[in-house]
């Protein structure tokens, strides 16, 4: 056992009833990484972390955290398991002060040390401000730290997050998570984070493990998955493509708007599908290797969304421009930036 590992899940499965919540699940997770696990409803995110805090228990496999054994040949109780939860929905105690659900985690701690390990966390999020007050007089985002100082008090070898950020609204999330993030980075905790949005797994994780149907498809940086997607599900989970269908011939593939390298895969003369993502297609009034007409542009201030006709393609392509087109424009030309089309 390596000493620089935190988890290691090895063949772990469970089952409820006829549902396979989480199949055969492999990793290894080393000490102080950022995990970003990311996957549609259903996939096994929470379960798989449920399993990791002791709350739910394994079918198959084994579970060791600093590479104690604390389930499969044998079962560690939850709280014997130095791993910290912050919950969706924070999970605060209604009736207890910041500064009481903050303690309220270091019951096994003697009253000097839990006071000194609650001050030292109470500094670090920055909520000494709050202490006295109770949880249904703070923000969302106060509550999310006053969350967070919770599970840290104990000085967990883990952090779990389910879904931390979700219910932040969208001006404040980002913020918040960058400095929650930098603040777990300083601290050198493990933290495994589930959220089902693509986005924020980009960018929260050293490592991205996007799972379906309770198990994990691909793991790599943010980078790995969204530049080298492993397969189509991977490629439309982050960014969803244009599909155009061509023709495999020799090392490309034909279609109506180009032909692009292939990889293996489909036999000569068969069938593939090239995926083009909006924003690799340019769009210009008059530079470009094909004609397109503008069927509609719905506009986001900094990007505008263009649906384009193109002779041979059944359905409109989807571009993303940042650069404006005139005004009333009806044809165009567009390039297509074949480095960046996955073939699959
Ligand atoms: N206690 C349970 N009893 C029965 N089925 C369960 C139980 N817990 C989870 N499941 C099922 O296991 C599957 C995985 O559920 P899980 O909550 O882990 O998914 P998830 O990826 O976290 O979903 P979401 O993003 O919606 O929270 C689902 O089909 C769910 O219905």
């Amino acid at each position: 056992m390596k000493q620089d590992i935190a988890l290691q899940l090895i063949n772990v499965g469970r089952s409820f009833g006829a549902t396979a919540a989480v199949k055969v699940i492999s990793i290894d997770i080393a000490k102080g990484e950022v995990i970003s696990l990311v996957g549609h409803s259903g996939c096994g995110k929470s379960t798989l972390l449920r399993i990791i805090a002791g709350v739910e228990t394994i079918d198959s496999g084994r579970v060791l955290l600093d590479g104690h054994e604390v389930d499969g040949g044998c079962f560690v109780e939850p709280e014997m398991r130095g791993v910290g939860f912050v919950f969706q929905d924070y999970a605060l105690f209604p009736h207890l002060s910041v500064r009481d659900n903050i303690l309220f985690g270091l019951k096994r701690h003697s009253r000097a040390e839990a006071l000194t390990n609650a001050e030292d966390v109470i500094r670090r999020v920055g909520i000494e401000h709050l202490l006295e007050r109770f949880p249904h007089t703070l923000s969302g985002g106060e509550q999310q730290r006053v969350a967070l100082a919770r599970a840290l008090a104990p000085r967990p070898g883990i952090v779990l997050m389910d879904e931390p950020f979700s219910n932040l609204d969208q001006g404040l999330r980002g913020q918040v998570r960058t400095e929650t993030l930098s603040l777990l980075k300083s601290l050198n905790t493990t933290v495994i984070m589930v959220t089902h949005d693509p986005q924020e797994a980009l960018s929260a994780g050293d490592r991205v493990v996007l799972m379906r149907s309770g198990e994990i498809v691909q793991v790599g940086s943010g980078y790995d998955l969204y530049d080298r997607p492993a397969s189509a599900y991977a490629a439309d989970f982050f960014c969803v493509s244009n599909k155009i269908p061509g023709i495999c011939k020799g090392d490309r593939i034909e279609t109506p708007v180009g032909n692009f390298l292939r990889n293996g895969g489909a036999t000569e003369g068969g069938a593939a599908t090239v995926h083009i993502r909006p924003q690799a297609i340019s769009i210009s009034p008059d530079r470009g290797e094909i004609t397109a007409h503008v069927r509609e542009r719905v506009f986001h201030g900094e990007t505008e969304h263009i649906l384009l006709a193109v002779d041979g393609l059944e359905t409109p392509l989807r571009a993303v421009a940042l650069d404006r087109l005139p005004e009333g424009s009806e044809v165009v030309r567009i390039s297509i930036a074949s480095e960046r089309v996955l073939a699959f």
